[in-house]
């Protein structure tokens, strides 16, 4: 469903050198190639600025790599990025929805926005209503509902043109266990009706029990990949968190 091809971008951050404020680049992500098949869940782990965020938004086609190449249901973004990016619901980060409208006038926008005919649109509405366990809110105003409402009300807002890949980003961080097991069963939901499933988290336990593959990333340079089972075993551990830890380390070592 998409492919990585040694995808690298490029950021100028400020140092200090002695007495003077120097720029340089770095990479945020360097040369990351991976491939999910139509029907998998991808979970992508890696600490704060391991560059996750900024994998995400290239795949999704708001950031411009500085190289490499993606392909999304056979589309290479070089030939037709529009074309590509109607297969894909983005959730980004910091997604903020208008608070004066509620979730259903949202979904109505966005619905237009695709041109979605009236019929289809409602039809559609009901469908991720039922699906995002929304009714009880769905009417009410955006800047009244809670933490949990609001991002369901955001992943919402992504499913509109029935895409057939999720890349969403952080969606469940700081959730309770409740609103992130909507969303969870939602994401387990969608892979068994062969939707593509790529995310990112800081939550390992979640990770291991929703993923079928997970790619560890640390300083934009993918640590390893695989199954939960093959990245314990590779690193002869219990729980993703410790091999996590240890791969890490063995990069610090070898650094
Ligand atoms: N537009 C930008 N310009 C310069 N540097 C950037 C930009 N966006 C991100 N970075 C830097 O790139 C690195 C990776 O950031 P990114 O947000 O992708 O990390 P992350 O893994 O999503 O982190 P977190 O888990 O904290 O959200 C960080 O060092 C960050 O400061």
């Amino acid at each position: 469903m998409i492919q990585v091809k040694h995808l690298t971008k490029t950021f100028v951050r400020t140092v200090k050198s002695g007495k003077r404020i120097v720029k340089e680049d770095f990479n945020a992500v360097e040369d990351v190639s991976f491939e999910v098949g139509k029907g998998e869940v991808y979970g992508i782990l890696g600490p704060n600025g391991a560059g996750k965020t900024t994998l995400l938004r290239m795949l999704a086609g708001i950031l411009t790599p500085t190289s490499g190449e993606i392909v999304v249901g056979g589309i290479e973004y070089k030939k037709d990025k529009n074309q590509a990016k109607n297969l894909i619901g983005y959730l980004s980060g910091n997604t903020k929805l208008y608070g004066r409208l509620s979730p259903r006038e949202v979904l109505e926008i966005f619905g237009g926005l695709y041109s979605i005919d009236k019929a289809t649109l409602d039809t559609r509405i009901e469908e991720i209503i039922e699906l995002l366990d929304m009714r009880s809110f769905v009417d009410n105003r955006i800047d009244r509902l809670s933490t949990g409402q609001t991002q369901r009300a955001s992943i919402a807002r992504c499913l509109i043109h029935s895409p057939e890949l999720y890349i969403f980003d952080e969606p469940t961080l700081g959730l309770d266990v409740l609103s992130s097991r909507t969303i969870i069963d939602f994401m387990k939901s969608e892979k068994e009706k062969g939707k593509t499933v790529l995310y990112s988290t800081h939550y390992m336990e979640e990770a291991e029990a929703l993923c079928d593959h997970i790619i560890m990333i640390h300083e934009g340079c993918i640590l390893a990949m695989g199954t939960s089972d093959e990245l314990k075993s590779m690193t002869q551990t219990h729980n993703l968190r410790d091999a996590f830890i240890q791969l890490m380390e063995e990069k610090e070592v070898i650094e």
